[in-house]
């Protein structure tokens, strides 16, 4: 394929992810508009060609455009990317659904639940949207400043539409970046939401000291949980112990790039959430996704116990020393009461 035989890809919001995102597309040769909403950052992406806000310092491919206007980010895209928090998809959805031309398929690279409701956003797009337009998740362990950087990246691309699912991993498949393909949309989404919620507890032990074999525990027993809930939802085991679970679980359990880590390092420290949350100054997801997958764990029956713990940190109904007492307080039990895998 030719770089003029390429589809445009209209990569939505502006953020860190979304731009490291559009960056990489449009480096594989495709023509990329990135949409914000923000007319500063914009114009210091399209004419300045660096993300001055939330990618500072790193030099943006010159072909990469951007815009606040939703139309002409939209107008003969072949592919749209949407990179907005969760709190923004739906509304997001909903704007460009008038606008998007017929065959270009919608993926996303958001990670987390619609709040309020715990819907996955596949289930979101499918509403939204309607029926017939190929839907596909992004997903895995990548730090958009290491993406923007050029260093090497391995992530995944789930879809039910074995065509669009291509489609997107082509674009986003290149010489530093390996996308992977599968068809589970509900396990690499699982995975995603809940790798945050999970790195938070992860750091509020290494903000306690409470060691290296502490931080080993909460990453596998966590992997549990996650493997648990997955099943009881419908999603596969692998889809877990692959770069949608275990990958992304394990970067963001351990690298202090992680946001959802940062900020459990900053209440097991005793900071309070509101400062935490101001010093990042970027989206963290963890702090409505454990809501969600407190909710959905309820619904059917799982017991989460780090999960829970987390979201009553961050609820501030308990101090992250009583969480530690609550986890070490519990019954010995078998690892694996029942077999995971079948
Ligand atoms: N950063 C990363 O390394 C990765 C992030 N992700 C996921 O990507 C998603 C986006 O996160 P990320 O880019 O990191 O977040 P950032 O905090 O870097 O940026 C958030 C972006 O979202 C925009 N935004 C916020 N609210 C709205 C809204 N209502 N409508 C439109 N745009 C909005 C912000 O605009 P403004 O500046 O105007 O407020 C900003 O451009 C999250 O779900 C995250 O979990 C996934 C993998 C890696
Ligand atoms: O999803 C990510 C890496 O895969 C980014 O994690 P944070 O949102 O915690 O920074």
């Amino acid at each position: 394929m030719t770089a003029s035989d390429k589809p445009k890809v209209a990569v939505l919001g502006a953020g860190s992810w979304g731009t490291a995102l559009a960056a990489l597309i449009a480096r594989h040769g495709h023509p990329t508009v990135l949409w914000g909403r923000d007319p500063a950052m914009v114009a210091a992406i399209d004419g300045g060609h660096e993300n001055t806000r939330y990618l500072p310092g790193i030099a943006l491919p010159g072909g990469l455009r951007a815009t606040t206007s939703l139309p002409e980010a939209l107008a003969d895209a072949g592919l749209v990317l949407v990179v907005v928090p969760s709190h923004a998809f739906a509304e997001t959805l909903r704007a460009l659904a008038p606008l998007r031309p017929a065959h270009a398929g919608v993926a996303w690279a958001t990670k987390g639940f619609e709040p309020g409701s715990g819907r996955f956003l596949h289930e979101v797009a499918a509403e939204v949207l309607g029926e017939g337009v190929p839907l596909a998740v992004v997903t895995g362990p990548s730090f958009a400043k290491e993406v923007a950087e050029g260093l090497p990246t391995a992530l995944t691309v789930h879809s039910d539409d074995a065509e669009f699912c291509r489609q997107v991993a082509d674009a986003l498949h290149g010489p530093a970046f390996r996308a992977y393909t599968g068809n589970d949309m509900r396990g690499a989404e699982l995975g995603g939401a809940m790798k945050n919620v999970l790195a938070v507890a992860t750091g509020v032990a290494d903000g306690m000291a409470l060691g290296l074999n502490a931080r080993a525990g909460l990453i596998t027993r966590g992997l549990n949980e996650m493997l648990r809930l997955n099943i009881a939802l419908g999603g596969r085991p692998e889809t877990l112990m692959g770069l949608a679970g275990l990958g992304d679980l394990v970067l963001t359990c351990t690298g202090d790039l992680s946001r959802n880590r940062r900020l459990g390092l900053a209440l097991g420290r005793g900071s309070s959430i509101k400062d935490a949350v101001r010093e990042i100054g970027q989206v963290v997801e963890s702090i409505q996704t454990a809501d969600e997958v407190m909710r959905l764990a309820g619904i059917h029956g799982i017991e989460l116990p780090i999960a829970e713990n987390v979201r009553d940190v961050l609820h501030g109904d308990i101090t992250p020393a009583e969480g530690l007492a609550r986890l070490m307080a519990r019954e010995r039990k078998a690892e694996y009461p029942q077999s995971l895998f079948g």
